[in-house]
């Protein structure tokens, strides 16, 4: 939606910023209960009364403050960003709210695989619903989507999740699969609850947007909103997914000891998988932070094993010149590679996501039938080390937990205020309300035409295989 800037401001002339210089704005809607709801009640936010926050002049906001998608300019004109630019509402608490929070009842799930900070999400929506708003019938739906309507919600509140935030994995489990619309939505009426907070990855935001579409055909006063989590990094809009930098920590671990195996060996090549089905993010930087690895391999980017130019060679260079090397394999890179029974071919987990097989130990194997066949009377070794479930079944690092924190605050904010079908993230370091359709349509891969790409490259010297 392009809105005119005194549109979407409703300021007068005089009262617009003199140096204010975008003459519209495409500022990306969020729906509102009001849309839908006829005459929703309002209420004072409690916030006026909390004696830790004295709201001052500009502690809410409105909505006029919006957050813009694009900050890098480029004033020669060489570089054109979207034109209008992109715009999403400022997330933070609003004067006024659609809740009564004596009759506000919230459900929290978790759906998809682990990631770092998933209990410090839950914990601070708990506290933050209770102690921000004076919410107190908050639970828990357990085992993913299919626990709204196989298992009874688990009450929460402040005192039983305390401790959550110190603890990996979530303490409500989570689930693949069990996605029914319409026993989700009719658990939803069943229980009572009107607000849904959905912590999931780019599955889960797909389910999420058929559930909010479901409740607005029903015209149910429940308010949606998805809190992206994914341990890959790969969900778009937002700068970064929660538990990423604590995975890209622990990765460094693996990849410090497949360093020292492969240094301590004759012609000794240390091997590490890390995760990443579609998206390099962890493999990327991890290698960058750890500059150990003399080759990443991602999904992204092809690459082939023999000949001129091939991996084979590459290491051959290596182990000539170091007498060691080091070589981090996303889990979904070279997945075309490896080959694959009828039966490997249509292999789906529970969510319908393909099985990937696994690219180290196929990795291994093709370096050993290749030296054995060029070097049989030398000395090697491959030491593959996959940590895929260590990095990301641990609690969040101190960052991750702030992230959580904020995240869990700000979308608390949102749908108290009414909006609806929407996802809190970062963009550009702000706190700011996505559409959930949008976020799950969005997706986030590594580009390698970008530097960051170009640094990996010149940090491992590894070949391009033939891409430039
Ligand atoms: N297109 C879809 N429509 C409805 N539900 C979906 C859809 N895709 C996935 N889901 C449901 O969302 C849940 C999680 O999906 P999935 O297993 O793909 O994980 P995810 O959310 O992508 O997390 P991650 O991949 O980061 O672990 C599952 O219950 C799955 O059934
Ligand atoms: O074994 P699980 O639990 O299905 O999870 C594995 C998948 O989860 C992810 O971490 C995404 O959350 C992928 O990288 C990986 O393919
Ligand atoms: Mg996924």
């Amino acid at each position: 939606m392009a809105l005119s800037l005194l549109e979407a401001t409703n300021l007068t002339t005089h009262q617009q910023p003199s140096n204010l210089s975008f003459s519209s704005i495409n500022l990306r809607n969020i729906s509102h209960l009001a849309d839908y709801v006829s005459n929703p009640n309002t209420y004072t936010n409690p916030l006026d009364q909390n004696s830790f926050y004295h709201p001052s002049d500009g502690f809410y906001i409105t909505h006029t403050d919006i957050i813009l998608r694009q900050i890098a300019h480029d004033l020669s004109g060489t570089f054109s960003p979207p034109s209008p630019p992109l715009a999403y509402l400022r997330a933070g608490p609003r004067k006024q709210i659609f809740y009564d929070p004596k009759t506000t009842r919230a459900a929290i799930v978790t759906c998809g695989g682990l990631c770092p900070g998933m209990n410090t999400v839950i914990r601070e929506l708990v506290v933050g619903l209770w102690e921000l708003y004076g919410v107190r019938q908050i639970y828990g739906i357990q085992a993913g989507y299919r626990g709204f309507y196989s298992r009874e919600p688990v009450e929460l509140s402040p005192k039983m999740v305390h401790k959550w935030h110190k603890r990996g994995g979530t303490v409500l489990e989570t689930s693949r699969g069990g996605f029914d619309l319409n026993k989700i939505v009719d658990a939803i009426q069943h229980h009572g609850f009107n607000q849904v907070y959905i912590i999931g990855g780019d599955g889960t935001m797909r389910g999420a947007v058929k559930i909010f579409n479901e409740i607005q055909q029903r015209k149910l006063h429940v308010g949606v909103v998805g809190i992206p989590k994914t341990v890959d990094n790969d969900v778009g809009i937002i700068d970064r997914s929660f538990g990423f930098q604590t995975a890209v920590e622990m990765a460094q671990q693996a990849i410090s000891a497949a360093h020292v195996e492969a240094e301590s060996a004759v012609n000794g090549i240390g091997l590490v998988k890390l995760m990443g089905r579609s998206t390099g993010h962890i493999a990327l930087h991890a290698t960058l932070s750890s500059r150990d690895v003399d080759c990443c391999l991602i999904p992204e980017t092809e690459f082939y094993l023999e000949g001129k130019g091939g991996l084979f060679e590459f290491l051959e260079n290596r182990l000539k010149e170091n007498g060691h090397a080091v070589l981090v394999v996303a889990e979904g890179a070279g997945q075309d590679m490896i080959p694959r029974t009828d039966a490997q071919k249509e292999e789906r987990d529970e969510s319908g996501n393909l099985v990937f097989l696994d690219v180290g130990s196929w990795m291994k194997s093709e370096l050993k039938k290749w030296w054995d066949r060029d070097h049989p009377d030398e000395l090697f070794t491959v030491k593959y080390i996959d940590p895929t479930y260590m990095i990301r079944a641990v609690p969040a690092n101190a960052t991750d937990n702030l992230y959580c924190t904020l995240l869990a605050h700000s979308s608390i904010h949102g749908v108290m205020a009414g909006y609806t079908g929407f996802v809190c993230g970062p963009i550009n370091g702000n706190y700011a309300y996505i559409p959930l359709e949008e976020v799950a349509q969005a997706k986030h891969e590594v580009d390698t035409r970008d530097h960051k790409w170009a640094w990996v490259r010149s940090v491992t010297n590894q070949p391009d295989f033939g891409k430039s």
